[in-house]
């Protein structure tokens, strides 16, 4: 039994509930079934409808028959042409093959009677057509993926040891006691873990389960532990007197976990991405189930693994049928160059990147007509209706000012915005791994931090308290990002290593995918209404950016102004190197050099 059910049947036979009845539960059953297949069983509905215009045609005779046969052959080319224009091509066909058979099936019932050896064969054909439609529609069951994921069955069924265990008595006399650190606070429920224990601490009347976490270097001096073992969280729907204490003997995380198959759960819009130092799996979040896509972003220092948390989510996103991925690496393809033929768009130079970033916000324009049409809301992704992922690696490379070389980056930011802005209904998410979300590595956008950080945020380590700390964002953790160690206590590095900022602040591990060229892609066709933008040719040359199309008037009058300012100053003698320009008219040292370098790029047109 899944862990949803056991919920639910455990309030079910609460006091307050009246008990179900078998009847109630079959029923209840039954419209799940119904709901879960409804899209499965699509063929035989059709079948069951083909079948009764055939029978309705056979007991007419004369030109009569011909009526209901010619109203069910309408209808099927009507099916076709409906799938013709909106579906995928494998739909297509199948619909094709459908609609010819349906209009065969009713002509050879009319003629032939609905109870012959002809409709029994017809429905034995019709059954075996149904079955691939069945299998390519199947989904998992919703709890199925979780409950392989998470082993929480095996933990409830473990044996919570009493009272009078040796690690209660350790904390009566070492924490609790009178002048200690938690005083009057009591451990209890401990249940045994394979790498250590976890349980419940209640603290005295007026105290806040924040205050445990002030406690954790003694508690690690009572149990005699290393750092980073001991994990304080909140207890979901619980008093603030109360959090949940887990204790690590030896540390599970330093085995490094691989990614094995796909496992996005299309009813929830996650799939496993790290799993927790007491065995769970955390979830990154591609959308809301009613609620719309979800962003992402993912930090940490050079070499956390970053690079590899975005493979992971690519390789789930070319395997689902739900998710249509462009990549920008603004590694200069170096990042994740394993995707360049994997995927439609694939942008390795800035000026590729702005071409996608621009092809996005025009299918963002393209999709109002389907939220129009649908009568508002978000669109929910589904084979028909990909969500469209824009995973960016290295983005603080395409999102930074260069002052340097001049380089203005504003037009990226401001498209990164509008996208992670206004995405979300219109099924366009983006991911972005960077090492540093500071405003500055983000183009100086506190928007863009602001959206991203309400999607999943995975935090690695990092070696800066500060950049811990933009990460997390006062969240209250175990442990800053900064203290996570760069070994494991058997000298392998720690990458992967850090927090998901979900329900659950514990250290966890992402999944290792080794190879993310050997995950099979799953054929995924834009929508029909974004499939009409046609797609930008992406170069690989890094062409300069057309003016018009990415810089605003505003700008573009500044831009005007500092030329003005700076062939004034020449006009007036002063030396035309950037420096002297700069102390004379009063612009950064960027503006300058752009000024220059346009010049220099105007007169070598001419
Ligand atoms: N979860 C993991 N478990 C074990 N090893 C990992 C894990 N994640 C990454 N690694 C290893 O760490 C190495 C560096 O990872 P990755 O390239 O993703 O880091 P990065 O943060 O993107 O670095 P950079 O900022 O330099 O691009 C990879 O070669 C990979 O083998």
């Amino acid at each position: 039994m899944s862990p949803k059910t056991v919920e639910k049947s455990t309030q079910d036979t609460s006091p307050e509930t009246p008990p179900e009845t078998n009847a109630d539960i079959a029923w209840r059953e039954v419209l799940r079934l119904l709901k879960r297949w409804r899209r499965q069983a699509l063929p035989l509905a059709a079948i069951g409808g083909t079948h009764a215009v055939g029978a309705a045609a056979s007991t007419l005779t004369g030109p009569a028959a011909l009526v209901p046969v010619a109203a069910g052959w309408a209808g099927a080319v009507g099916a076709y042409g409906y799938a013709h224009q909106r579906s995928t091509r494998w739909n297509r066909l199948y619909a094709g093959v459908a609609a010819v058979g349906s209009a065969g099936w009713q002509a050879a019932l009319a003629l032939d009677g609905a109870t012959g050896v002809t409709a029994s064969l017809l429905w034995a054909c019709g059954a075996a057509l149904s079955v691939p439609w069945w299998v390519r529609h199947a989904e998992p069951e919703p709890d199925v993926t979780a409950e392989l994921a998470a082993p929480v069955p095996k933990r409830q069924a473990l044996p919570v040891v009493p009272e009078s265990d040796r690690r209660v008595k350790l904390w009566e006399t070492h924490l609790a006691a009178n002048g200690k650190a938690l005083p009057g606070s009591k451990l209890h429920d401990i249940e045994e873990l394979r790498f250590g224990w976890r349980g419940v601490v209640e603290l005295s009347v007026g105290e806040h389960w924040h205050s445990i976490m002030g406690a954790q270097k003694a508690i690690l001096s009572v149990y005699d532990l290393p750092d980073g073992r001991v994990f304080i969280e909140a207890l979901p729907g619980s008093s603030v007197r109360k959090a949940r204490i887990t204790v690590l003997t030896s540390d599970p995380l330093q085995a490094v976990n691989r990614w094995r198959q796909p496992g996005l759960d299309p009813s929830e819009g996650t799939f496993p991405l790290m799993v927790t130092a007491d065995g769970e799996m955390l979830n990154y979040r591609f959308w809301w189930p009613g609620g719309g896509a979800a962003h992402g972003l993912v930090s940490g220092v050079n070499g956390s693994g970053k690079t590899k948390v975005l493979d992971l989510i690519l390789a789930e996103a070319v395997a689902s049928d739900r998710i249509y991925p462009l990549i920008v690496d603004g590694g200069e393809g170096a990042s994740l160059p394993h995707w360049r033929d994997r995927v439609e768009l694939f942008a390795e130079t800035p000026s590729d990147a702005r071409k996608v970033l621009r092809y996005a916000l025009r299918l963002m324009d393209r999709r109002r007509a389907a939220i129009k049409h649908q009568g508002g809301g978000s669109l929910e992704p589904t084979p028909d209706m990909p969500l469209i992922l824009i995973a960016i690696d290295e983005a603080h490379r395409l999102l930074m000012n260069d002052e340097d070389d001049g380089t203005d980056n504003s037009d990226v930011r401001r498209m990164c915005e509008k996208l992670t802005q206004e995405g979300r209904k219109f099924g366009i998410a983006l991911v972005l791994a960077t090492q540093v979300p500071s405003a500055k590595q983000l183009g100086g956008s506190t928007v863009l931090r602001d959206q991203l950080k309400g999607g999943t945020v995975v935090g690695l380590r990092v070696t800066e308290r500060t950049t811990g700390n933009m990460i997390t964002s006062g969240a209250p953790m175990p442990e800053a990002l900064h203290q996570l160690p760069a070994e494991f206590p058997d000298g392998s590095a720690t990458r992967g290593l850090g927090y998901m900022l979900t329900s659950r602040m514990i250290r966890a591990r992402s999944l290792l995918i080794e190879n993310p060229t050997s995950v099979r892609a799953t054929e995924t066709r834009l929508d029909s209404y974004a499939a009409a933008e046609p797609a930008p040719k992406l170069t690989g040359a890094d062409e300069p950016a057309p003016r018009d199309a990415v810089e605003p008037k505003a700008q573009r009058d500044n831009g005007e102004k500092a030329a003005e300012l700076v062939q004034k100053a020449i006009n007036a003698g002063t030396n035309p190197d950037p420096v002297s320009l700069m102390h004379v008219t009063g612009l950064s040292l960027g503006q300058v050099r752009r000024v220059l370098a346009d010049r220099e790029e105007g007169g070598s047109a001419c």
